[in-house]
């Protein structure tokens, strides 16, 4: 089974104890305002009860034409040492063209479902449109349909999986993810300048094979918001991870001092997630921070994440200057993505065991 198209750098996962995934057939979610299915409700687990309407917690926010100044390369660190996220402003990119890329979302998800059904991912993929890939039978699921692509590198992209309807869906999408790709770049750098290193130190994993995924988010309104979650607690496994939040509707919340916290809607700001590969390359300094999603009893909401992953033939591991002797030089971590634990290792990831949150 090769995952490497349904879930990023997923690795042949050969290793004991995984759950291959169960499912025949990908549907969407149930929305006719019925109860939803035992499946959707959360257990007991590890990160809490499902709580919709937590404090808001103030997370930093950074301009990012301002990177060359001292204080705001400080404010950066702090945020990326401390919190593993911050909103972004200052990022260059128009507020019209961030509404235009909200817009071809959720054109997408309002056609009827023949429309639809034209982009569906097959069975045990991710890349397509689709719910949940269901891996384990115990598997708890989100109520989120999305629509997950791969852009670059150009060559990989599986264009039969691409809405044509709404029809600049195609050409708004290659255009965001290279805007998109030189905020990375920005962050890539400045992150390695905030802690004193050559600032190339990052961004030479990100190299032409780069691979950069879209995955558009849609959260029908769920009846039983206070029981179900929209998208199961997760770190992203990714470099860095962009995401355009929507812009009414909230529902992101951030793990942090062992509570769960709302994440204000900055309207056009972006929110820039470390994932774990940062984690990884900074020796576990920067964090790859833990969240989730809540459902909303009344109103949908869209999101678009955008991910970039180091080049397939990389090797990660922390980085030169972030190692001594007392170090070891290969940070690993167990992490989780809402279906499955996986160990983080220098060729990328294997997943371990399905997640029965
Ligand atoms: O919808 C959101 O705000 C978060 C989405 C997310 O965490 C993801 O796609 O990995
Ligand atoms: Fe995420």
């Amino acid at each position: 089974m090769d995952f490497s198209s349904t879930q990023g750098n997923f690795r042949a996962p050969t290793m004991a104890g995984l759950v291959l995934p169960v499912e025949e057939v990908s549907k969407e979610i149930p929305v006719n305002g019925d109860d939803p299915p035992p499946e959707f409700f959360v257990k007991e687990s590890a990160f809490g009860s499902v709580d919709s309407s937590p404090p808001m917690i103030p997370i930093p926010v950074i301009d990012l034409s301002l990177l060359s100044s001292d204080t705001e390369l400080e404010k950066l660190r702090s945020a990326l040492t401390s919190w593993g996220c911050f909103q972004a402003i200052g990022h260059g990119i128009s507020s019209s063209f961030l509404d235009k890329v909200r817009e071809v979302g959720k054109e997408f998800f309002s056609l009827p479902m023949e429309e639809k059904q034209k982009c569906l991912r097959a069975a045990c993929d991710g890349e397509g449109f689709g719910s949940d890939v269901v891996v384990s039978k115990q598997q708890v699921l989100d109520w989120c349909n999305r629509l997950f692509l791969m852009v670059f590198p150009e060559d990989k992209r599986r264009v039969n999986l691409w809405p044509e309807n709404p029809n600049d869906f195609g050409e708004t999408l290659i255009e965001y993810t290279k805007k998109i790709r030189a905020v990375m770049d920005v962050v890539f750098k400045a992150a390695a300048r905030s802690l004193k290193l050559e600032e190339n130190v990052f961004l030479k994993h990100f190299g032409e094979n780069t691979v950069m995924q879209a995955r558009f988010n849609f959260y029908p309104p769920c009846p039983r918001s206070d029981k179900v979650l929209g998208l199961k607690p997760h770190s992203d496994k990714s470099g860095i991870t962009v995401l355009l939040q929507d812009q009414e509707v909230e529902g992101l919340q951030l793990f942090k001092d062992n509570v769960w916290s709302r994440v204000p809607t900055i309207p056009h700001a972006l929110i820039v997630n470390l994932g774990d590969q940062m984690e990884i390359m900074t020796n576990g300094i920067m964090k790859s921070p833990l969240h989730r999603v809540t459902t909303n009893t009344e109103k949908m909401r869209v999101s678009v994440a955008m991910l970039i992953e180091p080049d397939a033939e990389e090797e990660i591991g922390p980085v030169d200057g972030l190692v001594d002797e007392e170090t070891p030089k290969l940070y690993k971590t167990v992490k989780n993505y809402g279906h499955f634990n996986y160990v983080c290792f220098q060729k990328g990831l294997v997943a371990i065991d399905a997640v029965k949150m």
